[in-house]
């Protein structure tokens, strides 16, 4: 076991030279594309189960004794499953990122978002659960927390989040539904309004009252927007949607991964495919000041910062290989 201390955070790991991985799902849509990230981390090694074995219980707990730390590209029953499984190990324990739904407002995680907060990554560093954060709630908590916490979108605002998503949101089975033509071209869903991205949603921006939250999916393979339209007048200060551009712009400032843009070069439009294939997420803010109205819009890669981009950018941070939301920080 090598000690290391780097930028104050002390990361131990079980073999000299690089730190070590399991990823728990590797097969899947989320563990793939970490996989294909973590081939250009130095400081990195990813540690692979047999096929055959990957379902096995007990060869993935002989795996997480070996690694430093494992992330959990399951669905939920299965992310849970695995958590026992490394608490079984005891001090061995690997350290857990989750990408799953099961924890992103359990007690004892730290939610895996660095840029939603000055101590966040502080705490990600810190922590041996970290949980990714959903993909559609990376764009809403990035849109709205900002204002709340500036005092400028009161807590009771009654929120309305409409997004949508590529078919690669729904992993294999979603994948392979839409590219056999078995599914409809567009769809709204979750309109039981108790979609499972509600709750972290809800506990992460500050609001009050429980937002409504309206997914979508069409037929495009990854990219995702995710909006929400305001009312300056009942914001506080009556705001003009140059404020409120500013305010994100100051929160975000010096991040790496998140950036406000101008909205007015899009001319009144905007589609969701335009950061595939990258970890980045945009936020703008359309407004028309006459109507006193406004649109604010984040734009992902649902795969990217949506998934297996913020795992390996929790997981730099988790092992001490940078410190979360800006590189030169
Ligand atoms: N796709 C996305 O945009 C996002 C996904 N996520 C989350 O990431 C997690 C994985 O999603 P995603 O990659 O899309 O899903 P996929 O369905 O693409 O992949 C899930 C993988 O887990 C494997 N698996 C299922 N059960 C077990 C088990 N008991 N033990 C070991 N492996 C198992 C599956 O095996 P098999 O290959 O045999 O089916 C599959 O390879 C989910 O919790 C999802 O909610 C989070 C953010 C965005
Ligand atoms: C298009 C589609 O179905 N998207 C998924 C969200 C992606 C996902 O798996 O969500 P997590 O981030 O919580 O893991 C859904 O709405 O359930």
């Amino acid at each position: 076991m090598v000690r290391r201390r780097r930028s104050g955070v002390e990361t131990v790991t079980k073999a000299a030279g690089s730190a070590s991985v399991f990823i728990d799902g590797e097969a899947g849509t989320t563990g793939l594309g970490i996989r294909d990230r973590l081939r250009d981390v130095p400081g990195i090694t990813v540690r692979s189960i047999d096929n055959d074995k990957r379902k096995d219980p007990a060869a993935r707990k002989e795996l997480m004794a070996q690694v430093d730390a494992v992330v959990l590209c399951l669905p939920d029953d299965a992310a849970k499953e695995s958590v026992a499984l490394a608490a079984e190990l005891g001090d061995a324990a690997p350290r857990i990122l989750d990408a799953s739904t099961a924890h992103r407002v359990a007690p004892g995680w730290v939610y895996g978002f660095p840029e939603m907060a000055p101590e966040q990554a502080a705490a990600i560093a810190a922590s041996r659960h970290v949980t990714n954060p959903g993909c559609y709630p990376t764009g809403a908590i990035a849109l709205l927390k900002p204002l709340v916490e500036a005092g400028v979108l009161p807590a009771d605002y009654p929120i309305a989040v409409h997004a949508v998503s590529g078919y690669s949101g729904g992993g294999k089975s979603m994948i392979e539904d839409y590219e056999a033509h078995r599914a409809p071209a567009f769809e709204l869903y979750g309109l039981t309004l108790e979609h499972k991205h509600v709750p972290e949603i809800h506990n992460y921006t500050g609001l009050v009252r429980r937002p409504i939250f309206i997914p979508s999916v069409g037929t495009f393979r990854q990219g995702m927007l995710v909006t929400v339209a305001l009312h300056l007048d009942l914001l506080a200060g009556a705001p003009k949607p140059g404020d409120l551009e500013a305010l994100l712009a100051a929160y975000f400032q010096g991040s790496d991964l998140v950036s406000v843009q101008p909205a007015a070069d899009l001319k009144g439009r905007i589609e969701p495919e335009a950061l595939n294939d990258t970890d980045r997420l945009e936020l703008r803010v359309f407004g028309n000041e006459a109507r006193g109205q406004a649109l604010l819009v984040a734009r992902l890669d649902n795969l990217g910062k949506g998934a297996s981009g913020a795992a390996v950018q929790n997981l730099k941070v988790m092992l001490g290989l940078s410190k979360g939301a800006r590189a030169a920080a």
